[in-house]
């Protein structure tokens, strides 16, 4: 975990693309920044060719699998692919085995996470006991734990039940902490594994509403409101949960969202094949919310990119449409993403790269030390971006222990080459350095 004697030095990187300079780091933070900086003494000088360097990606929404299906991903190799695509810290949701309702987990997963040491791994605790959506789970233990858990969530699952979302937003409240929603009215989603609408009916697929999505949205809003609470919503993917995000942002209500690459990305249209790698929940929409999706972020009514990655063993995704299991890698193609979704067609510059990467996630869950400018005096984590080296999706070259990536074989339009926590060197040229 040490960095190298006499720090790292950036040669000719474009900080938010824009003017082309040097940035030398010691220990911890960004020392200097101008042109043609001298070699330090015993420097590590990484040649940045005109590369783009934002602030580390932070990642509200990643499924790390440990405790409990370690075959398919662990802390380690989950924080390798994170190292990979550009992260400096994500947060690892709750739906573990055990789940992660108690401090000996959440305690647990921070630990191992700083000792892997590749990017913060912060705990995601349960907002419901074994994510039952009944009994409210000890938030107050796993915040004051050695974790300091500040995100709750029953993602994968709906805290469905209104009194035990209100009494858990009240908690949340007291306790200074965000709770995040998988928003999802089950009595809605009976059977469903793929969104309601023209296609999965020619595909005699059971339908998953919009509505099952913006009812909660919508009732959760006003929850918060009641309550005084800050609300998060996960992985948002329909045009109408942008219209309420937008309709109670406007009322003063603290809700904020996040939408994930493959939801900018895909649609149903993808389901034809019946191929299980595109199950994921929610389910791919349709081009309208695409569309609506990508200039929400580009607007600011969706705050910010998660990536939902969710790694799961092939048996469990090669197999008929309706029985393979919802979810699918992101860690590593998440930048290139949204670079063809919202930089290529001009929605986004890098500055705006910067803000739902980096900078609105980390101020979302209150991280001091993430998210900062890149400025002299702030801590170096930093993700250097070649926004010309295309690269083709191979799932047997990702970091991650599992390979149900959808985007096989599709050509990415831009690379992570370097990424940097606290100075610390974490891969470069996506070779990982443990
Ligand atoms: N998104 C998914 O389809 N699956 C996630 C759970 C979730 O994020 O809802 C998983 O844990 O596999
Ligand atoms: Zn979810």
């Amino acid at each position: 975990m040490s960095e190298a004697v006499g720090g790292v030095l950036l040669r000719r990187v474009r900080p938010y693309g824009e003017a082309e300079t040097d940035i030398r780091i010691v220990g911890e933070e960004i020392a200097e920044i101008g042109t043609d900086l001298p070699v330090p003494a015993g420097a590590e000088v990484i040649e940045g060719g005109g590369a783009v360097v934002l602030p580390g990606f932070v990642d509200l929404h990643t499924h790390l699998r440990e405790p409990g299906r370690e075959d398919t991903e662990t802390i380690a190799t989950g924080s390798a692919a994170a190292a990979r695509g550009g992260y400096t810290a994500v947060f690892a949701m709750a739906n573990t085995d055990p789940v992660a309702d108690n401090a000996t987990v959440t305690d647990n997963v921070y630990r191992t996470g700083r000792e892997v040491g590749l990017v913060d791994v912060h705990p995601v605790g349960a907002v419901t006991v074994g994510l039952q959506g009944r009994q409210l789970a000890e938030m107050g233990m796993m915040a004051a734990g050695a974790g300091r858990v500040r995100l709750f969530s029953d993602d994968g699952n709906c805290v469905d039940d209104p009194l035990v979302m209100r009494r858990a937003l009240e908690y949340a409240t007291g306790l200074g902490v965000l709770i995040a929603q998988h928003a999802e009215e089950p009595r809605l989603t009976v059977g469903a594994v793929a969104h309601e609408g023209p296609t999965a009916t020619r595909l005699g697929l059971a339908g998953w509403p919009r509505a099952a999505e913006e009812s909660i949205v919508a009732r959760d809003a006003l929850l918060a409101r009641d309550a005084g609470a800050r609300i998060h919503i996960c992985h948002a993917s329909t045009a109408g949960t942008v219209e309420l995000i937008r309709w109670a942002k406007a009322q003063g209500i603290s809700i904020t969202a996040e939408v994930t690459p493959h939801h900018l990305l895909l649609t149903d249209e993808r389901l034809s094949t019946y191929d299980g790698l595109n199950r994921v929940n929610p389910p791919l929409r349709e081009a309208s919310d695409t569309e609506a999706l990508r200039s929400a972020l580009a607007d600011g009514v969706l705050d910010c990119v998660a990536t939902d990655h969710a790694p799961h063993a092939m048996q469990d995704k090669c197999c008929e449409f309706a029985a393979a299991r919802p979810g699918m890698l992101g860690l590593e193609t998440a930048l290139p993403i949204v670079v063809a979704t919202l930089v290529a067609p001009g929605l986004l510059d890098w500055r705006g790269v910067a803000r739902v990467m980096s900078e609105r996630p980390a101020a979302i869950v209150g991280l001091p030390d993430q998210g900062r400018p890149i400025a002299v005096g702030e801590p170096a984590n930093l993700t250097l971006v070649d926004p010309d080296r295309t690269w083709e999706v191979v799932p047997e070259d990702l970091a991650s222990r599992s390979r149900n990536t959808p985007y096989t074989g599709m050509t990415m339009p831009a690379g992570i080459t370097a990424t940097l926590l606290r100075g610390r060197v974490t891969q470069l040229g996506g070779e990982v350095r443990w």
